[in-house]
C-alpha cells in the first residue's frame, strides 16, 4: 500500500507531539494515529492536555516539538471549544450563528444565498429549535445555546469535527439528543473526537479512548483503556503534577 493510501485511512497522526506553554508542557510525547471514521473520546484529569491537544490539531496551538501531520483542508475540521472561550455577549441572531458554518466555506464577507439559509433553518429544526432563528444568542439558555452550535456544526458538513466538553452544563436530555447527532456523524464515516469528563457516557457512547494525563496513559479500544489501573494512574499522575516542571522532564 502506498503513502496516500495509507493516509487515507489514517484522519490525523501525531508523532511525538508536545505542545507547551510558555516551556511548560501540556502534552507531552504524544504519538499515534486517529482512524478516518472513527469515534474517539479524549478524557483524563482536569489540566491533562485535552483542549491544548485539540487547539494543537486545529492549528491554533503549535507544537513545541513533533508533529501533526494530516491532509485536511481548513473546511474540513468541525471545532466546538468549550462553553468558557466563546462570548455569547456578542449580539448576533440564532440563525446567523449557525450561518457562520457556511461563511467559513463561503469567505467571511460572502452572500449567504437564500438555499443557505434554509439549510440552516432545517439544521436549527434537527436540534429542536424551529422558529428560533431570529432570537439574539445572549438570550438563549446554555442547553439551547449549545444546541445552535451543534446546527452550525450540521451546516458546516466537516469531514473531522472536535468537540470540546459538549455536554458540560447541559442536561441529560439534551444531552442525549447531541449525542444522537454525535452518533449520526459516526454513521455517515466522519471523524468525531471528543473531550469528555463523565466516564459512563465515554463508556457508552465512545468506541475508541485516548486517556490523557499529559502523556498518554491508553489509547485504543474503550474497553481496554478505561480500566481502573489505567484511571488510578491518571489520578495519581495528576496529584503529582509540577505545574513548573519543564519540557522534557524525564517521566516518572
Ligand atoms: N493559555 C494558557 N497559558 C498557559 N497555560 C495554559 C494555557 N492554557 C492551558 N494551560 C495549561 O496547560 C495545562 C493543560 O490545560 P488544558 O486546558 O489543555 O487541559 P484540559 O485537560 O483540557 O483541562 P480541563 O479538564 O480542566 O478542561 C494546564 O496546566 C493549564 O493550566
Amino acid at each position: 500500500m502506498g503513502d496516500a493510501a495509507a493516509m487515507s485511512d489514517i484522519a490525523i497522526e501525531l508523532d511525538d507531539l508536545t505542545v507547551a506553554y510558555a516551556r511548560h508542557p501540556a502534552v507531552h510525547h504524544l504519538s499515534g494515529t486517529i482512524a478516518t471514521g472513527s469515534l474517539t473520546a479524549i478524557t483524563g484529569p482536569n489540566g491533562a492536555g485535552k483542549s491544548s491537544l485539540l487547539k494543537a490539531v486545529i492549528g491554533e496551538l503549535r507544537p513545541s516539538s513533533g508533529t501533526i501531520r494530516h491532509r485536511l483542508k481548513p473546511t474540513d475540521v468541525g471545532y466546538l471549544p468549550q462553553a468558557a472561550d466563546i462570548n455569547r455577549r456578542f449580539p448576533i441572531s440564532v440563525l446567523d450563528t449557525v450561518l457562520l458554518g457556511s461563511w467559513r466555506q463561503a469567505g467571511a464577507f460572502a452572500q449567504i444565498a437564500s438555499p443557505e439559509q434554509q439549510k440552516a433553518r432545517d439544521a436549527l429544526a434537527v436540534v429542536g429549535l424551529e422558529g428560533f432563528d431570529r432570537r439574539g444568542i445572549g438570550s438563549l439558555s446554555a442547553g439551547q445555546f449549545q444546541r445552535v452550535l451543534f446546527a452550525r456544526l450540521l451546516l458546516q458538513d466537516a469531514s473531522v469535527i472536535l468537540l470540546d466538553e459538549p455536554f458540560t452544563a447541559i442536561d441529560s436530555r439534551t444531552t442525549r439528543d447531541l449525542l444522537e447527532i454525535v452518533a449520526g456523524w459516526h454513521g455517515e464515516g466522519r471523524t468525531v473526537l471528543t473531550v469528555l469528563h463523565d466516564f459512563e457516557q465515554v463508556r457508552a457512547h465512545f468506541p475508541q479512548t485516548l486517556l490523557l494525563a499529559r502523556e498518554v496513559i491508553g489509547w485504543g479500544a474503550t474497553a481496554d483503556v478505561m480500566t481502573t489501573a489505567n484511571l488510578t494512574k491518571a489520578r495519581v499522575m495528576a496529584e503529582r503534577w509540577d505545574e513548573s516542571a519543564d519540557i522534557c522532564e524525564p517521566a516518572r
